[in-house]
């Protein structure tokens, strides 16, 4: 099942707040997805795989409201709705093992309501297709590479072709060829249905999303495209002869001159600013803020 148009709302959080004991892991967050990639940005401990699970129903917030494709995401009938449109691939989806690439899938099917069998089997077969795995679905899952395993999660996710597909960092450990191959499903998969997409891979994003989320300790410090976000660090990003001692983040680079990102001397070269510069500017002014 998929969203109709661009316009369409898939998910609007509002006032989300959870906590771990004495650790707010979200503080008060809103936002709304709509058709597209969504990339979620921000700092380890930012509270991304938090509100990831809460969107995926795996955690109820303390306060707040979730609402998804109009029904309530937190409680009552609507919460099983919302569920059964949703594929999420979890930071740790936890493999058995022994399973094999085929029968892990054909599990999380069988968990996904998916009872006739060979309808299922079509689906799992499906899948497996989609994420490049279809010659090694009978290996299990303990002779798969990490990034197989990773392939193997993914399927697991688009069983039953969820209308909102969340993704918990899913191109860590891949190599750059892999990369590029999810990058190009998830832009398909974007399509016609909400993904959101925890990364700390800004390339992805620039690539990839038609906006970006970033979180800050519990917040939303940013919504907005990846270019409005790479434009936040502009006239902030310069080049030199040497180190700049101060600069927020200064490295030599290949080509043996410096490249700077902070408030530049007067008079020095800019460079174009990049999604990470702006990403790295605006948590730092958030840091420098909090500070005071
Ligand atoms: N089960 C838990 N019990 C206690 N504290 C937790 C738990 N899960 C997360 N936290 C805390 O909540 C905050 C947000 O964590 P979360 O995992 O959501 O961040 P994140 O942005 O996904 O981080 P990372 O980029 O490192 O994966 C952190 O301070 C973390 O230590």
């Amino acid at each position: 099942m998929t969203l109709t148009s661009a316009t369409d709302v898939a998910v609007r959080a509002d006032g989300v707040v959870l906590r771990y004991g004495r650790t707010t892991a979200l503080d008060g967050v809103s936002l709304s997805l709509g058709t597209g990639v969504t990339g979620l940005l921000g700092p380890n401990g930012a509270g991304k795989t938090t509100l990831l699970r809460v969107i995926a129903t795996a955690v109820r917030p303390d306060a707040g409201s979730v609402s998804t494709f109009g029904h309530d995401a937190l409680r009552g009938p609507g919460r099983l709705a919302v569920r059964r449109r949703l594929g999420y691939l979890p930071q740790d989806p936890g493999f058995h093992p022994s399973f094999t690439a085929f029968e892990f899938v054909d599990y999380v099917a069988i968990l996904k309501e998916l009872t006739s069998r060979s309808a299922r089997h079509a689906e799992v077969r499906r899948v497996l297709a989609l994420v490049g795995l279809d010659s090694v679905r009978t290996k299990r899952i303990r002779a798969l590479s990490g990034g197989m395993r990773q392939r193997v999660a993914l399927a697991a996710a688009l069983v039953g072709d969820p209308a909102l597909l969340i993704l918990d960092e899913p191109t860590v450990g891949l190599d750059p060829e892999q990369r590029m191959r999810f990058r190009e499903l998830f832009a398909d998969l974007g399509e016609d249905r909400a993904v959101l997409l925890s990364t700390h891979q800004t390339e992805d994003v620039m690539s990839l999303c038609r906006e970006v989320v970033v979180l800050d300790q519990g917040r939303v410090l940013f919504t907005g495209t990846p270019t409005d976000l790479a434009g936040l660090a502009a006239g902030r990003v310069w080049t030199s002869d040497s180190r700049v001692p101060g600069a927020l983040a200064s490295w030599r680079t290949g080509s043996g001159a410096y490249r700077h990102v902070g408030d530049p001397p007067p008079g020095a070269p800019l460079l174009d600013p990049t999604i990470e510069d702006g990403y790295l500017t605006l948590v730092d002014l958030h840091t420098a803020e909090a500070q005071r």
